[in-house]
């Protein structure tokens, strides 16, 4: 049974009309214009426990306003939403218990407080009891050496310490769907490791994982499933592997030979391939409905004694670059 379900979810701000200087802001005193504007357009979106779903899109697509929508601060102009069984803007105790929230350029701790005195904090607050708060403080401490940081006041925190902090104060209630914005930002590479390693983890435990992030590594070291929106609709939902193989049909394999090859035998033996270098090393860039990655290889190999080949993947960053400057085809 889904964990997430929206249906028709729609979200529309009513925006003032000002026009210019302060004769507009006089004239909009009397006269008052708005504008609507959606900005999560009939949403459908269901996720099952133990997903991790990267939610992606280009600013202003309506990340933030779905996510506003399912963790209950902001209520639905029109459609269904639904977490763990609950309706969030009318149950806001239920889902609070229900959900964790971390926004990457946000704390939750409270400033002027040592981090273990915002955990007790937060351990009253939800119920936790003493001996998972231990076990729990325990944990975090494994893996996300939050040990050290207890004693220290918040506010004196580096980003990456406070995002630590941060993460163990949005799961010290165990909460079953947990929504992160741009978690790793601003973290050196072992810490961001440290972290999806740990995102990971709570998948694989059954917790539900819903990423809004403009890093592209979290996507595709953390989440299986991709949401991409746009201009407040769902344009796609789908595996990450789905995005590559509908998005990216271009390859590239890297051939080096034992020895010289003209460029011309290979352009014979692949029509239609982009071919670059010359005499033993080149790279061959085919579409992969036209030709597969076999074919490519049983012609390089009818062209010459292979020493070494590499097939590059196309990385999701440039598919997803694509897709938002439009070049790529969502329709194909
Ligand atoms: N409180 C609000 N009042 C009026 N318009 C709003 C409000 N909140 C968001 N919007 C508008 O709704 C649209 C979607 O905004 P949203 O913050 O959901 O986008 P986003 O995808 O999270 O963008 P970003 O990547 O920049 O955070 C934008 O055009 C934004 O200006």
């Amino acid at each position: 049974m889904p964990i997430i379900e929206a249906s028709g979810l729609t979200k529309t701000f009513r925006r003032p009309d000002k026009r210019e200087g302060l004769g507009g802001s006089i004239a909009h005193l009397f006269t008052r214009r708005f504008t609507d504007h959606v900005a999560v357009d009939h949403v459908d979106l269901t996720v099952e426990p133990g997903e991790a779903v990267a939610y992606v899109g280009p600013n202003g697509a309506g990340k933030s306003t779905t996510v506003k929508l399912l963790t209950g601060i902001l209520v639905p102009s029109s459609g269904e939403v639904r977490v763990a069984g609950v309706v969030p803007h009318r149950e806001r105790t239920a889902n609070a218990r229900q959900i964790g929230v971390l926004f990457g350029q946000r704390t939750q701790l409270w400033w002027d407080l040592p981090v273990r005195e915002s955990l007790a904090l937060l351990r009253d607050l939800y119920d936790v009891t003493d001996a998972d708060y231990r076990a729990r403080l325990a944990e975090f401490d494994h893996i996300l050496g939050i040990g050290e940081l207890l004693p220290v006041v918040a506010r004196k925190l580096s980003l990456g310490q406070r995002m630590r902090a941060d993460l163990a104060a949005a799961l010290l209630h165990r909460p079953r769907v947990v929504y992160l914005d741009e978690p790793t930002i601003g973290l050196d590479i072992a810490v961001k490791d440290r972290v999806r390693a740990f995102l990971r983890e709570l998948c694989a435990d059954g917790t539900t994982l819903m990423l809004t992030t403009h890093d592209l590594g979290d996507i595709e070291d953390v989440c299986q499933r991709i949401v991409i929106i746009d201009e407040g609709r769902i344009i796609f939902d789908g595996s990450i592997a789905q995005v590559k193989d509908s998005f990216a049909r271009q390859r590239q394999l890297h051939v080096d030979f034992t020895q010289t090859v003209p460029r011309a035998k290979l352009a014979e033996l692949l029509p239609g391939a982009e071919i670059e270098g010359d005499a033993r090393a080149f790279t061959i860039g085919f579409d992969r409905f036209t030709h597969t990655a076999a074919e490519v290889m049983t012609a390089l190999l009818a062209a010459g004694e292979v020493a070494d080949f590499r097939l590059d993947e196309p990385a999701i960053e440039d598919v997803i670059r694509r897709v938002y400057a439009g070049d790529l085809d969502l329709a194909a």
